[in-house]
C-alpha cells in the first residue's frame, strides 16, 4: 500500500491532509511510536492513559513516513492525515494493509459478560473435531493455524487481529468481543456470519457508566453482521431477550437458546454429578454427557452446538467433540489435593459469575466450602459489594485477599477489604492480604471431602510478589498442601 492511497481509503472516515503526498510505499503500520521503523505509517491515538500525539515526532525521528491522527497539526516533515477518528481509522487502514484478510472467512464473534472464552474453546473444539479448521481470539491466547500466540486484551485491534489472519489458512475465526473493544472500534470493519452474545451482568460501569450503555456496546456486534448473518443468543438471560426481541423489529434472523419451549436449541434438562444434557433441537432429542460442570457451562455447550450446526457441522459430530472437551485453563479447573479436599480454581470476577461457580460447587459436595477471593484494582469497584454478599451467603468459610492491584497501592487495598468485610460480610469471612498466606489458611481449614474455591485470577500469573515462592493459585494449594502434609 502506498501513501497517496490513504486519501481514498481515509474519505470514508472523514479525513483532511496538509501536504502533497509521494508515492511511498508504506512497509508497517503502528499506533505505537515505539514499534515504529523507516517507512512505517503512525497512527496517532488519545488514548486513555496518553496522547499518541505527543509521541509524533519521535515517530518521525525513528522513521514515520506518514502520520495520522485527530488534531490539527501543520508543520510536520512528513505528510500528515487528519481524521474524525484515529481508531476507526487504525482498523480501517489495517484491512487495506493487509488485504482483507477476514475474507473467505467464516467470522464468528462472541460477546457476553461471562463466559465468552468458554463458548468459544468448545466451538473451536467442536469445529476442528468435524473437519474445519479455526482461529481464535480471545483472553487466554490468540491461536492461528493451530499455534498459539500471546495476547495483552481479550479483544485485540484489528492491526493485531489483520496482522495474525494474514498467515493464517483457517476456515473459521472466533474472536471474543469484548464491549471496550467494540466502543474502541478494535473490530470496526470486520463483517461477521455469526454474533452470539451470552449474557450480560454488572462489570466494568466504571467504564460504560450504566448497563443501559454496556448493552449498546455489545449491541455494536450485531450491527456488524452481514445480510445473511444470524444472531444467536442466550434468551433466558434478561438482556439476551431484550436484544432478540429488538433484532426481530429489525429483521435479522436469530438463533434463540433457552429453557424455554419456543427456543431454536432448548435446554431440556440438566443433571449434575456427573454431569448431563439434554438439548431439543427441531423436535429432536440430543443427549450429551459432558465432562464440564455447572448450569452455566451447560449454556455455554447449548450456544457452541447451536453454532456449529449453523456452520454444517452434524448431531453427532458435535456431540462426540462437546464430551471430548476437557475444559480451559483456569475456569473450573479441579484438582485432587492430598488432604483429600478439591480444589477449585476459576476465572469468576463478577457477581454472577461468583454464583454460577459456588452453585457449582453445592451441587457437587457437601463438604465445607472455603472460599478465596480478592478485588482487581483499577477495576469496577461496583461489583465488590455483591461479591461479598455472596460469598458470604454461599460459603462456609471465606477469605478476602489481594488480586492483582495494578495501580493501587497495598495499603489502600487493605483498607478497601477490610472495610467491605466490616460492611457486608459476616463473621464467616476474614482478611488475609497475602494470597499465598491465604491458601495457606484455607489448606489448614480443609478436611477431607471439603472445597477450596480460589476465584478471580484462574491460571494468570500472579503480578504480586508473595509470602511463598508460587506463581499462581494452583501451584500454591498443591504446594502448600504438600508442605502440611
Ligand atoms: C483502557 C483501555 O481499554 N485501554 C486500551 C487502549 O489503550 P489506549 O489506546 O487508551 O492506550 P494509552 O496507553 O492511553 O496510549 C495511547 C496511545 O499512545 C501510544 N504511545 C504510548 C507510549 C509511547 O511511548 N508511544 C506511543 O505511541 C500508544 O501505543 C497508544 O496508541 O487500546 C489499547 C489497544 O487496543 C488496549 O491494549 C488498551 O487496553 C488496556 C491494556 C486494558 O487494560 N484494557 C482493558 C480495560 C480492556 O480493554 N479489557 C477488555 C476485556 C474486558 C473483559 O470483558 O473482561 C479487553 O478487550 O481486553
Ligand atoms: N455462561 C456463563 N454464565 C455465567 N457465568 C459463566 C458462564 N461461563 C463461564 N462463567 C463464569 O465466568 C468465568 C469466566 O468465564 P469465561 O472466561 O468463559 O468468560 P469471559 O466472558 O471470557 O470472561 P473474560 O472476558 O473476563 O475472560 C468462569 O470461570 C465462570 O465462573
Amino acid at each position: 500500500m502506498e501513501l497517496h492511497e490513504l486519501d481514498n481509503i481515509l474519505k470514508t472516515v472523514g479525513s483532511e491532509s496538509n501536504s502533497v503526498r509521494p508515492k511511498t510505499l508504506i512497509k508497517g503500520i503502528s499506533c505505537n511510536s515505539q514499534d515504529i521503523q523507516e517507512g512505517f505509517l503512525f497512527i496517532a491515538i488519545k488514548g486513555y492513559q496518553q496522547d499518541g500525539h505527543r509521541f509524533i515526532s519521535k515517530a518521525i525521528e525513528n522513521g514515520a513516513c506518514g502520520v495520522i491522527g485527530e488534531k490539527k497539526i501543520t508543520d510536520l516533515s512528513v505528510p500528515y492525515f487528519q481524521v474524525d477518528n484515529s481508531r476507526n481509522a487504525l482498523s480501517i487502514i489495517s484491512n487495506h494493509f493487509y488485504n482483507f484478510p477476514t475474507n473467505g472467512k467464516i467470522m464468528i464473534g462472541v460477546t457476553g459478560t461471562n463466559g465468552k472464552t468458554s463458548t468459544s474453546y468448545l466451538l473451536r473444539q467442536v469445529l476442528e473435531g468435524n473437519g474445519f479448521s479455526c482461529a481464535l481470539f480471545g483472553s487466554n491466547k490468540n491461536i492461528i493455524n493451530g499455534k498459539s500466540y500471546p495476547t495483552v486484551n481479550t479483544t485485540p485491534n484489528l492491526l493485531e487481529i489483520n496482522r495474525l489472519l494474514a498467515r493464517s489458512k483457517d476456515d473459521v475465526v472466533v474472536i471474543e468481543v469484548s464491549s471496550h473493544a467494540l466502543t474502541q472500534y478494535r473490530v470496526e470493519g470486520i463483517c461477521f456470519d455469526y454474533a452470539l452474545f451470552t449474557n450480560l451482568s454488572q462489570d466494568h460501569l466504571d467504564y460504560h457508566g450504566s448497563m443501559e450503555e454496556y448493552f449498546l456496546a455489545k449491541k455494536k456486534l450485531f450491527e456488524m453482521l452481514k445480510d445473511e448473518g444470524k444472531a444467536i443468543i442466550n434468551t433466558d438471560d434478561l438482556w439476551g431477550e431484550q436484544l432478540a426481541r429488538q433484532l426481530e423489529d429489525e429483521n435479522i434472523p436469530t438463533l434463540a437458546i433457552g429453557e424455554n419451549e419456543k427456543n431454536d436449541v432448548k435446554l431440556a434438562s440438566y443433571t449434575t454429578n456427573p454431569p448431563s444434557l439434554l438439548l431439543k433441537e427441531n423436535n429432536e432429542n440430543i443427549s450429551i454427557r459432558p465432562s464440564l460442570y455447572g448450569l452455566h457451562n451447560m449454556y455455554n455447550i447449548a450456544m457452541a452446538y447451536g453454532t456449529a450446526k449453523q456452520i454444517g457441522v452434524d448431531t453427532k459430530g458435535a456431540i462426540s467433540a462437546i464430551q471430548h472437551f476437557q475444559g480451559i485453563e483456569g475456569r473450573f479447573a479441579l484438582t485432587e489435593l492430598s488432604n483429600g479436599a478439591t480444589l477449585v480454581v476459576d476465572y469468576a470476577h463478577t457477581p454472577h459469575a461468583l454464583i454460577n461457580c459456588l452453585n457449582t460447587v453445592r451441587e457437587n459436595s457437601e463438604g465445607k466450602l472455603i472460599h478465596i477471593f480478592g478485588f482487581r484494582g483499577d477495576r469496577d469497584p461496583g461489583k465488590r459489594r455483591g461479591m461479598v454478599s455472596i460469598s458470604s451467603e454461599m460459603s462456609d468459610r471465606y477469605i478476602l485477599t489481594f488480586d492483582d492491584l495494578n495501580s493501587v497501592s497495598p495499603d489502600e487495598m487493605k483498607n478497601t477489604l477490610i472495610s467491605y468485610q466490616e460492611r457486608y460480610g459476616n463473621d464467616k469471612g476474614v482478611v488475609i492480604t497475602d494470597r499465598t498466606l491465604a491458601i495457606e489458611e484455607a489448606v489448614k481449614m480443609a478436611e477431607m471431602g471439603d472445597w477450596i474455591v480460589i476465584t478471580g485470577k484462574g491460571h494468570e500469573k500472579y503480578q504480586q510478589h508473595h509470602h511463598y515462592p508460587v506463581t499462581n493459585d494452583e501451584e500454591a494449594a498443591i504446594y502448600l498442601t504438600k508442605a502440611k502434609d
